[in-house]
């Protein structure tokens, strides 16, 4: 493990001097298919020339912190800088406010600067700015989305996050959503059929399980959603490329190193694949309601079906998966709130549902309209958006595009990366009562906690861009909440099915998800309802 980790640094350490070399104003303009004969015409110079470019790079700026312009700029090796950014960011950013009372400070990785900002004006800026875009932000600094690009298959709109949002209006607005219902809860209720009448699981296995599959109905076909082995072998592709964003894939993506190969690999398994469901709907016989006849219809070509799919399978993966399985565990270590949340799931199948049916409870519950699920639900309400404020605070970025910017007085060149740890709002004792406990209550009547200042409240986005997701995302929870809360007994269990001593807390360092860390949480369950 330790000789694998000082690999990968040595392996960055070189690719870096690379990159360095290539930013140094000497070197700046020369074409990208001319590196390497500059590396070979650079290697017959002397050791000592060699030896101060590799110290110029590495250990530059290692003359301890002081302000650059208007913004203080960090200390420390660079590289340093730049792979605790990847690997620890949630510490890194927490650590380096920490060490001042100003509102922003500022790092290199590689040849870019990033401003890490914070407080309640910098917040509205960084969400409200025309000049910062939100995808040239996440491209970079972000890494695990499979792209087309990635493995040179052409792409022409996807980049685009409006043609995204546009797409996402088409093909998950509430009519789509109302003929989809009954099939989600098919697949949903054939998944947790297999679990048996009683036993264990593993929520961040099972439930994202469960997640996983309505993503595929929602956003693919009915033969893929009914093809369980073909939805495992994806889910593991997915899993593998999440697992390949490792901090020199993140920093150096035209290195090759082992975890850029499996991603790329896995990257081209999926589109493979993809590929082939998509041109057998476009061969078929009969057309069908499911979204990819929907694209095929609207013109798309089978590339840009296939990045589709493999974008909103990953928000749906990343950000519905992990709160789902936390909600659960919340409930499950909250009585008063799950038996609130269950009277609230018991009074819509009675309004809504014919209660002398002998109808499985998934049948029932494919009964109620999708616009009492949005709207009749403020219970459940409340536990989702307590769960996002705790579980969503990772980073969000931006890259100023524009024109220089004024953030906190601090300037904000042209080309600089923003980043806005969403924990700054989220788990800030000035705006939330004990922040890190589960509370709902704190958004209900006479506390409403969310509303104090501009944006306190992050977990769908806010400002310019914010979730276009959340309906589906919220009715996805919901479905799974209903079937576990109406169709089973369950309560928090450790591996020998023992009550949990603590509660598992997320791992904020994870960049993509914030998984459980501690001893592994189980839910032990017992189907009281079929
Ligand atoms: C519980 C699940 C989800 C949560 C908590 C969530 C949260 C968020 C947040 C916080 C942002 C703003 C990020 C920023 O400003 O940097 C965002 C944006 C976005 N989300 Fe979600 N999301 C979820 C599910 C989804 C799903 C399932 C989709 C796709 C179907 C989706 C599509 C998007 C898109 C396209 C944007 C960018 C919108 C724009 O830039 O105009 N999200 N989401």
């Amino acid at each position: 493990m330790l000789r694998r980790e000082s690999t990968m640094a040595s392996n960055a350490t070189a690719a870096l001097l690379k990159d360095t070399l290539f930013s140094l104003p000497l070197l700046r303009d020369v074409p990208a298919t001319q590196h390497a004969s500059v590396i070979a015409s650079l290697s017959s110079l002397s050791l000592g020339v060699l030896a101060f470019i590799v110290f110029y790079s590495v250990f530059g700026e290692s003359a301890g912190n002081k302000k650059d312009g208007t913004i203080r700029r960090l200390g420390g090796f660079p590289i340093l800088t730049a792979w605790t950014f990847f690997s620890k960011r949630y510490d890194f950013l927490m650590e380096n406010f920490r060490k001042s009372q100003d509102p922003h400070f500022k790092f290199k990785v590689l040849h870019h600067n990033v401003v890490a900002v914070r407080g309640e004006a910098a917040r509205k800026s960084f969400f409200d700015e025309r000049s910062f875009s939100f995808t040239e932000g996440y491209k970079i600094l972000m890494g695990a989305t499979p792209r087309l690009s990635d493995i040179d298959v052409k792409d022409t709109q996807t980049n685009d996050v409006s043609w995204f949002n546009k797409q996402i209006a088409i093909l998950l607005n509430r009519n789509r959503l109302s003929e989809v219902l009954p099939s989600l809860l098919d697949d949903v209720n054939g998944r947790m059929e297999l679990w048996g009448k009683s036993g264990k699981i593993d929520p961040f296995k099972n439930i994202y399980d469960l997640v996983f599959q309505m993503t595929v109905r929602m956003s693919t076909c009915g033969e893929l959603a009914r093809d369980l082995d073909t939805i495992e072998k994806i889910q593991s592709l997915y899993w593998t490329l999440e697992k390949s964003a490792t901090p020199t894939v993140l920093l150096l993506p035209w290195f090759p190193s082992a975890a850029k190969k499996r991603k790329d690999e896995a990257t081209k398994e999926l589109f493979i694949m993809l590929y082939g469901v998509v041109e057998a709907r476009r061969h078929a016989a009969v057309p069908s309601a499911d979204a990819i006849d929907v694209m095929i219809q609207q013109g798309m070509d089978t590339n840009n079906i296939v990045q589709f799919i493999l974008s909103i399978i990953f928000a749906g993966l990343v950000n519905t998966g992990i709160n789902s399985c936390w909600a659960l565990v919340f409930l499950a270590s909250h009585t008063e709130w799950k038996d609130k949340v269950k009277a609230e799931i018991a009074a819509l199948i009675e309004k809504h549902t014919d209660t002398t049916s002998t109808d499985p409870l998934h049948k029932r519950l494919s009964a109620i309209p999708v616009s009492a699920w949005d709207d009749e639900m403020p219970v459940l309400d409340l536990v989702i958006r307590e769960t996002l404020r705790l579980i969503i605070t990772g980073t969000a970025l931006r890259r100023n595009l524009l024109e220089e910017m004024t953030i906190s007085d601090g300037k904000i060149a042209k080309g600089d990366f923003v980043a806005y740890s969403v924990a700054d709002a989220h788990l800030n004792p000035e705006i939330y009562t004990n922040p890190t406990e589960f509370d709902p209550a704190r958004f209900g009547p006479g506390r409403e906690e969310d509303k104090k200042g501009t944006f306190s409240y992050l977990g769908w986005g806010a400002g310019r861009h914010p979730c276009t997701g959340m309906k589906v995302a919220k009715l996805e929870i919901k479905v799974i909440m209903a079937l576990m809360l109406a169709g089973y007994d369950f309560s928090l269990v450790d591996k020998n099915e023992k009550p949990l001593k603590e509660l598992p807390k997320p791992d904020r360092n994870d960049i993509h998800q914030a998984r459980p860390l501690g001893e592994p949480a189980f839910l032990k369950f017992k189907r009281v309802v079929e």
